[in-house]
C-alpha cells in the first residue's frame, strides 16, 4: 500500500510521482527525469486537501490519503490551480467525498467550469480570506498569473507551512522530499530550470508578489510546491534566488543561439564566442536544433546578451530560429542586449530580419552594425569577429561597472 508522508504535525504529502514524465505541459519543457505532483491532507477537525493530481494518478493519491484517514470523510478541498495536473483528479475526489466543499479563487472556478463542465456550488476566495479548519487557519493569497490567471496560495498558521502551487517547483523526483537531502546547488538548479520555463513571462507578478508575502510577515517553516521537492532548509536562498530570477538578474555571461547547415554561420558563432571568451564574458554556444528548448531558457534567464545567428535558407531563417526567437518573445526579457548575426548566399536581408524580431522582443541591439557574410568567411573575416566579439566583451563588462 502507498503511504503519505508527513511533513508536519497533521500535514502530509499525499502526492504521486510520474517517473516516466518527459515532457512537461507538451513541448515546452523537455524534462530528465520526471517530476511530482504533489497534493497535500490537513488533519484537523475539518479534513482538508490541498490540491489533486493528474487524473491517471488519482487512485494513488487516494491510497495516500487512505494511509492516513481511512475511510474518514474529507470536508474540504482547495483548488490551487485548475490546470489539470493539479485538478485532474477533482471530479473523481468529488465522486468519493460528494460532500467536500472547494475552494477556488473567481478565475480558478471559472476555469474548473470550462474546463469539466460541472458545478460544484464553489465557494471563491480572495486573498487574504481565511478558513477556520478547527485548531488551524488556512489564509488564502491570490497569485495571478504566476503562471495561469487562477493560481493561488495557501497558508496554514501553527503548522508555518505555505502551499504555494507552481511557485517554487521543480522537477525532483523523488521519494526524499525535503530539500536538504539533494543539496542546495541542485535544489537552487532545479528552481532555476522551472522557473525559465515555466514562469520567466511573469517576472513582474513574482517580484511584486515576493514583496507582499514578505509583507504579511508569515512564520514560514515550510514551503510546500505543488512539484518536486518540499523547502525546508534553503528556504531564504531559494526566496533571494527568486527574486533574482524575477528581475533576471544577469552575469557577465553571452549565449550565441545559431543554426548552420554549411557551418559558415557556426564559424561565425565560435569566432564570436572566442573574442568574448577570452576577455572575461562567459560564453554558452548553443546549435538552436540541437539543443533542448529548456536549456536555452534557463541560459537566456540570467545572461547580459544574446547573440542570434541563422544561414539564409529561401530567404528565410533556418525555423528553430524562427521558433527560438518566439519564445524568447512570450519571455518578456528586461534589460538585455542582443546582436543577430548569420551568412548568406544571394540575399543579404536575414540578419535584419532577426535584429527586428529580437528588438521586437523588448532587447536592446548591442550594435547598428548588420554582422552578415557572403558564404564563407575566411581567416580576415573571423578575425573581424574575434575583434568584435571583444569590443562586445568589454561593452557588457564596463556597463557592469557603471
Ligand atoms: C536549402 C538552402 C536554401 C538556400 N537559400 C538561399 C536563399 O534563398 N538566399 C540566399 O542568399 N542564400 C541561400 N542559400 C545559401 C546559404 O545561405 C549559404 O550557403 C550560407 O553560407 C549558408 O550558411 P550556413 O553554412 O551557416 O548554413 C541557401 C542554402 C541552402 C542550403
Amino acid at each position: 500500500m502507498k503511504k503519505a508522508i508527513q511533513i508536519k504535525d497533521n500535514v502530509y504529502w499525499v502526492g504521486v510521482h510520474d517517473f516516466n514524465c518527459r515532457h512537461f505541459h507538451g513541448d515546452l519543457f523537455p524534462i530528465a527525469e520526471g517530476t511530482t505532483y504533489n497534493s497535500y491532507l490537513i488533519v484537523d477537525e475539518e479534513i482538508t486537501l490541498i490540491d489533486t493530481v493528474e487524473e491517471e494518478f488519482f487512485d494513488i493519491m487516494m491510497e495516500r490519503i487512505r494511509s492516513v484517514i481511512g475511510d474518514k470523510p474529507i470536508h474540504n478541498v482547495i483548488v490551487q490551480h485548475a490546470e489539470p495536473d493539479h485538478s485532474g483528479g477533482f471530479i473523481k475526489f468529488m465522486q468519493c467525498y460528494p460532500n467536500a466543499k472547494a475552494y477556488a479563487s473567481n478565475a480558478g472556478v471559472n476555469i474548473m467550469l470550462k474546463q469539466y463542465f460541472q458545478d460544484y456550488n464553489y465557494r471563491k476566495v480572495k486573498t487574504a480570506d481565511t478558513l477556520c479548519i478547527g485548531k488551524h487557519t488556512l489564509t488564502f493569497v491570490e497569485m495571478p498569473m504566476i503562471h495561469w490567471p487562477d493560481n493561488m496560495l495557501t497558508y496554514i498558521d501553527k503548522a508555518n507551512v505555505v502551499f504555494s502551487n507552481d511557485a517554487f517547483g521543480q522537477h525532483i523526483c523523488s521519494y526524499d522530499i525535503f530539500d536538504d537531502a539533494h543539496g542546495l546547488a541542485k535544489c537552487l538548479d532545479c528552481a532555476k530550470d522551472y522557473y525559465a520555463n515555466i514562469v520567466m513571462p511573469y517576472g513582474t507578478q513574482v517580484a511584486n508578489k515576493l514583496k507582499q508575502i514578505q509583507e504579511m510577515n508569515l512564520t514560514i517553516d515550510i514551503i510546500a510546491p505543488a512539484h518536486g521537492i518540499i523547502w525546508r532548509s534553503y528556504i531564504p536562498e531559494m526566496l533571494s534566488a527568486y527574486a533574482d530570477f524575477a528581475n533576471m538578474t544577469a552575469q557577465n555571461k553571452v549565449v550565441i543561439v545559431y543554426e548552420s547547415i554549411w557551418k559558415h554561420t557556426r564559424m561565425m558563432a565560435e569566432a564570436l564566442a572566442e573574442g568574448l571568451g577570452r576577455n572575461g564574458i562567459c560564453v554558452k554556444v548553443y546549435q538552436c536544433s540541437a539543443t533542448s528548448p529548456a536549456v536555452l531558457m534557463k541560459e537566456i534567464l540570467d545572461a547580459k546578451a544574446i547573440l542570434v545567428g541563422s544561414g539564409n535558407y529561401n530567404n528565410a531563417m533556418a525555423g528553430s530560429i524562427a521558433g527560438f526567437l518566439e519564445r524568447l518573445a512570450s519571455c518578456k526579457v528586461k534589460n538585455k542586449k542582443a546582436l543577430g548575426f548569420g551568412s548568406y548566399g544571394w540575399f543579404q536581408g536575414v540578419t535584419a530580419m532577426i535584429n527586428e524580431r529580437l528588438t521586437k522582443a523588448g532587447l536592446t541591439l548591442l550594435s547598428d552594425e548588420v554582422l552578415t557574410q557572403n558564404y564563407t568567411p575566411s581567416e580576415e573575416d573571423l578575425d573581424k569577429l574575434m575583434e568584435l566579439g571583444k569590443n562586445i566583451a568589454e561593452q557588457l563588462k564596463n556597463e557592469a561597472e557603471k
